[in-house]
């Protein structure tokens, strides 16, 4: 993880609740426009709670017992009015949904697409240094957690809290004494729900990670089926994952009796609350200071304690779960990200790459992949001219793929700067490039050139947006590949499957071939891929990438040491330094590593073992 972001993750850790609700909050406008109505008809629907035990209360000691006897009519209108009070009671609570659904969800989609989009402007060594599933989860089920906790616990939390309010308010009004027993019977349990929170949290967290385990065991052996197979390792697989969901069973069961505690003694004390209520009322009311129907408003009135106290548990739960969640998330739109736009800054700020052919100049270019590190590329200073075909080579670890990193900015150096430009056009400073100017002309094709599960024509065109299914059939043509896509099922019509899974390794790298071809750069970064591929599609291949790079300025990270016989110039990297510069004929002959290197693909090539080096 970047430093960066664990300085920031280390301060927010000791945050309060209440701290990090202020700061989510300013960062969700749509949520914070909709909450002071929806509290008001939260607010209205409390109320409206009370108006049974109120309206039981008035029948009962003026209706029906009266000084002029029952009176019919006032049994009526109290009816009536009650009916009227929890219709609108009804209707609050429905549209305090509504209106609480659609703000949390608003908001929460609006969090969602701003992290999302904000985990993409953090360079790819931030993402790395992430574990992926964690950043994943922060954008889904961290902002799953703070949805369920807002439209459920959240605003359960406030009604109840309201509840016992008015309640204690109409009650009181009606009786100090027997509401000064209702709160006498309900404090030990209060105290007793505090303690049992405290158990609950903590059986709930052994439930979280007992999820996340047999998640991970579930996906280990999802993904890994083939290996399993392979290697019969079926038993042992299930195994582990039965022990797994044993163990998520085992705590699930334990919470479950925690909260099963929480229920009963609500049950237990209501029930006393309530006989006590009775004993003391009908004492008080032999001294005729208290009336049949306020003893038994008393009764509807603790039933009215009862919920809120039980809920209290769950909601305080789910409430240290969504801020937990919420930091998280949070955390992420803080992270300020490393690889800016300059767009972003200012309109003077980004600069358009020249309309011209692009060259590459590296001054003395240093990057670290952490503070005090040793340099993965160190005091690199060169220039590649436009239009050639340059062939990196080197050691695995040398520092080839963060050479790569460096020319397509998806990191920036630690020390000097990179351009890009040529000396009649200009020279741009990489980081002062507008991103949108920058993705249009250099363009990156990784070794693993990730399809997405959509149609051959689809994935050729994420390189393009726009681009017609008769384009991609010309671009496929062009670059020798018609016979090939031809073959397929449906043509550029073929799904290509999860990850493209449908399609052999070198018919993935054709569609990226392909991509990057109707993409159109001026600059191509290669990132050869090192799986051996059958000699039919290897031939597809190299004359597909034959036709992409020409005219172009091309850098191929080689791992097959023939793209370095073919480029123009060959880079040879070695332990973060370029050693070596010229031809592969001039390099070929003369003492260095790229002869050494060359001698022992040669080697391997040809099935006999490389020496050690
Ligand atoms: N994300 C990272 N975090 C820390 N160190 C890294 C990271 N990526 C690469 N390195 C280190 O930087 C050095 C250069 O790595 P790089 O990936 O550029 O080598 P390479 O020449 O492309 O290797 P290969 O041929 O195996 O792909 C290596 O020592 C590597 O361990």
């Amino acid at each position: 993880m970047s430093t960066a972001a664990t300085a920031l993750d280390e301060r927010h850790r000791e945050e309060g609740a209440f701290a990090t609700l202020r700061r989510g909050l300013a960062m969700m406008p749509e949520f914070r426009r909709g909450l002071p109505v929806t509290f008001a008809l939260a607010l209205a629907a409390t109320a409206g709670r009370v108006v049974v035990p109120i309206a039981v209360q008035q029948v009962i000691d003026r209706g029906l017992a009266g000084p002029g006897g029952p009176d019919a009519e006032f049994v009526r209108t109290v009816v009536l009015v009650c009916a009227g009070v929890v219709l609108l009671n009804v209707l609050a609570v429905y549209r305090m949904n509504v209106r609480l659904f659609r703000t949390t969800e608003t908001a929460l989609a609006g969090l969602r697409t701003r992290a999302f989009r904000h985990v993409h402007d953090l360079s790819v060594l931030h993402q790395q240094g992430q574990r992926r599933g964690s950043l994943v989860s922060r954008v889904t089920s961290d902002v799953d957690q703070l949805s369920t906790f807002m439209q459920w616990g959240g605003v359960l939390g406030v009604i109840s809290l309201g509840q016992l309010l008015v309640a204690t308010v109409v009650m009181a009004v009606y009786s100090w004494q027997l509401t000064l027993v209702v709160l006498a019977c309900f404090l030990p349990l209060a105290a007793a729900v505090r303690y049992l929170a405290a158990r609950l949290a903590v059986a709930y967290g052994v439930v979280r990670e007992r999820v996340g385990d047999v998640l991970a065991a579930v996906s280990e052996a999802v993904v890994g089926a083939p290996t399993v197979r392979a290697y019969g390792i079926r038993e042992r697989t299930a195994a582990r994952l039965d022990r797994a969901i044993q163990r998520h069973y085992r705590a699930q069961v334990k919470a479950q009796q925690v909260t099963a505690a929480v229920f009963v003694s609500g049950e237990f004390v209501a029930a006393v609350a309530n006989v006590a209520v009775v004993v003391a009322g009908v004492l008080l009311g032999l001294d005729g200071d208290i009336t049949a129907g306020t003893l038994v408003a008393f009764l509807f009135l603790v039933t009215l304690f009862v919920a809120p106290v039980q809920i209290a548990t769950e909601v305080l739960n789910e409430g240290q779960n969504a801020i937990a969640g919420f930091r998280r998330v949070l955390d992420v739109l803080e992270t300020a990200p490393d690889v800016r736009d300059p767009a972003v800054a200012g309109p003077g700020e980004a600069r358009q790459l020249p309309h011209a052919p692009l060259g590459v100049r590296f001054e003395h270019v240093s990057f670290r992949y952490a503070p005090g590190a040793r340099p993965a590329l160190e005091d690199v200073d060169l220039e590649i001219a436009p239009r050639r075909r340059v062939a990196v080579v080197g050691e695995t670890g040398s520092g080839k793929t963060t050479f790569a990193k460096l020319v397509t900015r998806l990191m920036d150096p630690t020390e000097g700067r990179v351009l890009l430009g040529d000396d009649d056009a200009g020279w741009v400073p990489l980081d002062r490039v507008a991103f949108a100017s920058l993705r249009q002309r250099v363009v990156m094709v990784p070794q693993d050139g990730f399809l997405f599960d959509a149609t051959v024509a689809d994935n050729v065109r994420y390189g393009r947006p726009g681009t017609t299914d008769a384009e991609v059939r010309t671009a496929l043509e062009e670059l020798g590949l018609g016979d090939w896509v031809a073959g397929l099922p449906e043509g550029v019509a073929t799904r290509v499957g999860q990850r493209g899974d449908s399609l052999s390794a070198g018919e993935r790298q054709l569609v990226a071939v392909a991509r990057a071809y109707v993409a159109d750069p001026d600059l191509l970064v290669l990132d050869e891929a090192t799986s051996a591929v059958d000699p039919a599609t290897e031939r597809r291949l190299t004359h597909a990438l034959d036709r992409l790079t020409d005219g172009r300025t091309t850098l191929t990270i080689a791992h097959r040491l023939s793209t370095a016989e073919r480029a123009d110039e060959v880079l040879v990297v070695d332990a973060g330094r370029v050693v070596q510069r010229g031809t592969h004929a001039d390099l070929v002959d003369a003492v260095g590593p790229y002869a050494r290197l060359h001698a022992s693909w040669r080697r391997s090539s040809a099935g006999e073992p490389a020496p050690t080096a």
